[in-house]
């Protein structure tokens, strides 16, 4: 499918509106069709940084590229000094154990370097030092290997926003078991939640955990997308059509948001493909794809609550994982500008705060 740049495609369920409005290209069955519509765009100026990115792309690439980062725009809530604490998102990571302390940290740092207010990590006893000892920010709690961990998480969700669940988690049984009774009670009250790593993993042995629910966003790479297509779709995937492909597990889901990250991430509800081909670097350590969560859960909150109004009918969840895809890329080409071949996870998290305004504040 698409040139470079930004392009949307849109099929399956035949909703084309979205992409002809916008001159995107469009693919279907096969056919490629370039749409060539005039429109004008309303907000600020691209930023300069997405210009350089751009530039050698064709006019409508760039234009589809303003459009999303204006729908972004959209989405982020206004500073205020009349909010409260909280208000801008509070944010539950699920994840954490023994081997691994970093990813929930990433992740949940990640969701309050983009804005969120307050985040809690739900992980593993023996994890839980470590992760307060890497940040006072964050609040810990050491409960997911109890064995009423479902319960214990349970009595924090109705403070919270959005989960993200499954970076550091681990693939004990016992956990994937809590972790599973955590999805149920999350759905049962309607909270966003972005499933990642080994959340991913449970998700690949019980795909029924999210069938249908369309708060749910996952987040595979390369090889969490192939361990979900097996499980799915159950035959042969398209190497040719990877946009195809992620429409297709996304439908299959029942239109869950699925965000296939890679060399370009592609994202889709089933109904519509979204591309990110934001610049990033050759660099690939490991913490990303935590940054990548831990940001759109917040991101898919402030989507969320601001509607598909807000979002020029495209789906809000579509509009925060583009959001916080663009933004991770940024975050590792400004870290690997300064860091080359030593860039780690901990460089792009210093990048977080200046990639956000030169992208999304106007
Ligand atoms: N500092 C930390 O604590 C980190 C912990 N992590 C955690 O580690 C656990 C396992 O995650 P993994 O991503 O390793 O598990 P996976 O089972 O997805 O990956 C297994 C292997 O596939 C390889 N792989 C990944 N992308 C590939 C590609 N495009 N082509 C070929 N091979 C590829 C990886 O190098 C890895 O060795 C998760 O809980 C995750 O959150 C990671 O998030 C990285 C950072
Ligand atoms: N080849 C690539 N070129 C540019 N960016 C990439 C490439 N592969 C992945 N990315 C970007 O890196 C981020 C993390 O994706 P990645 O595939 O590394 O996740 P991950 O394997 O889950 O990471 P983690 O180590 O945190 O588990 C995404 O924003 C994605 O766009
Ligand atoms: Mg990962």
């Amino acid at each position: 499918m698409g040139v470079g740049g930004v392009t949307l495609a849109a099929r399956g369920r035949g909703k084309l509106h979205a992409a002809c409005a916008r001159g995107a290209v469009v693919a279907g069955a096969g056919a490629v069709a370039l749409l060539a519509v005039a429109i004008t765009f309303s907000g600020s100026p691209l930023p300069a940084v997405l210009q350089r990115t751009f530039s050698l792309y064709e006019t409508h690439s760039l234009k589809d590229m303003e459009h999303y980062v204006n729908l972004v725009r959209n989405i982020v809530p206004a500073p205020s000094a009349k909010k409260h604490k909280g208000q801008d998102g509070r944010i539950g990571v699920v994840g954490g154990c023994q081997e691994y302390t970093g990813a929930p940290y990433f992740a949940a740092i990640s969701a309050l370097k983009v804005g969120a207010d307050l985040v809690h990590v739900f992980c593993a006893r023996e994890a839980a030092p470590v992760i307060k000892s890497y940040s006072p920010e964050l609040i810990v709690h050491p409960i997911l290997d109890s064995r009423d961990a479902a319960q214990e998480v349970e009595k924090w969700l109705p403070r919270l926003h959005s989960l993200v669940v499954g970076p550091g988690l681990g693939r004990d049984d016992l956990l994937l078991n809590s972790v599973g009774g955590i999805l149920e009670v999350s759905k049962a009250r309607g909270l966003p939640v972005v499933i990642d790593a080994d959340g991913l993993w449970l998700v690949a042995q019980q795909p029924t955990l999210i069938q249908g629910y369309q708060k749910a966003v996952l987040t595979p790479n390369h090889i969490e997308f192939s361990r979900l297509w097996e499980a799915v779709i159950k035959g042969p995937m398209d190497t040719k059509d990877d946009s195809g492909c992620v429409l297709r597990l996304s439908q299959a889901l029942g239109n869950v948001t699925v965000v296939r990250k890679g060399e370009q991430d592609l994202m889709s509800d089933g109904q519509q493909v979204l591309v990110c081909n934001q610049k990033g670097s050759s660099r690939r350590c490991g913490g990303q794809g935590d940054l990548l969560s831990g940001s759109l859960g917040v991101m898919a909150h402030w989507a969320l609550l601001a509607g598909p109004e807000r979002t020029d009918s495209i789906s809000p969840l579509l509009v925060a994982a583009w959001g916080a895809c663009t933004l991770t890329r940024e975050c590792n080409q400004q870290a690997f500008q300064k860091h080359g071949r030593s860039t780690t996870t901990s460089d792009m998290i210093t990048e977080v705060g200046a990639a956000f305004s030169k992208l999304f504040e106007t």
